[in-house]
């Protein structure tokens, strides 16, 4: 028997909206996903674990791992590199198991371009005004990268339509809540698709 593929799950959305948030509590209550940790040329946060939250890289290092081909995709973002390693996702996807990706807009499109049939949800805020407060109270970034970041909002909030789904985090659960049924319901196409399909070649060779 021919084993399944994996599904490519893409999670994306402007900076401050809560990726990062609802991925973490994605990964405590769905346990069947595997989290591509990417790499990133920006400076450790306070709390930040090198292999847990980014492979943390230099300049030169990322520019190096350009050059090999080794990132499925990677953007400038606001001065810094960031990007998704190419070998990781491919084999754990060949091994049959579901890949999750948290990254910014640049990126999302590339992926869109080499893996279409991946899914792309873009996490929505409930208002410019709450993007802004979320990413300020964070208090990780300076009033220039607060603004930087905003500006970059708008552009992507512009890319929307590109993707497959549309989830907005007005509150953290319930915002989780939508990306499993998403999950949930692209297993259960997938499956309906096998089925036909297997259904077509015993037809076929019958
Ligand atoms: N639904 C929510 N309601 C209120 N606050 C939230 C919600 N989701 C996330 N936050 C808060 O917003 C801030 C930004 O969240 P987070 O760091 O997860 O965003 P992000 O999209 O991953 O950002 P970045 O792209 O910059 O890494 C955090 O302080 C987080 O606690
Ligand atoms: N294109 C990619 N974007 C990524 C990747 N990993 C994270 N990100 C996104 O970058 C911004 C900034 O992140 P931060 O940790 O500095 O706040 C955010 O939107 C992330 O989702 C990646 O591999 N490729």
């Amino acid at each position: 028997m021919i084993k399944e593929k994996g599904i490519l799950f893409i999670l994306s959305g402007p900076s401050g909206v809560g990726k990062g948030t609802v991925r973490k509590k994605l990964f405590e209550e769905e346990t069947d996903l595997q989290y591509s940790i990417s790499m990133t040329t920006r400076n450790r946060r306070p709390g930040e674990v090198d292999g847990v939250d980014y492979f943390y890289k230099t300049k030169e290092e990322f520019e190096q791992l350009i050059k090999d081909g080794q990132l499925l995709e990677y953007a400038q973002y606001v001065n810094n590199y960031y990007g998704t390693p190419r070998n990781y996702v491919e084999e754990t996807l060949e091994k049959g198991q579901d890949v999750f990706l948290e990254i910014e807009v640049q990126g999302a499109l590339q992926v869109k371009e080499n893996f279409p049939e991946g899914v792309f949800i873009f996490l929505f805020p409930p208002s410019l005004d709450e993007l802004k407060n979320r990413i300020v109270s964070r208090g990780t970034e300076s009033q220039e990268l607060v603004l930087n970041r905003l500006k970059e909002a708008r552009n992507e909030i512009e890319m929307m339509d590109a993707y497959d789904y549309v989830v907005v985090n007005d509150e953290v659960q319930h915002a989780v809540d939508k990306v499993k049924t998403i999950i949930k319901s692209e297993h259960l196409k997938r499956e309906r698709i096998a089925k036909q399909y297997k259904k077509i070649l015993e037809d076929e060779l019958s």
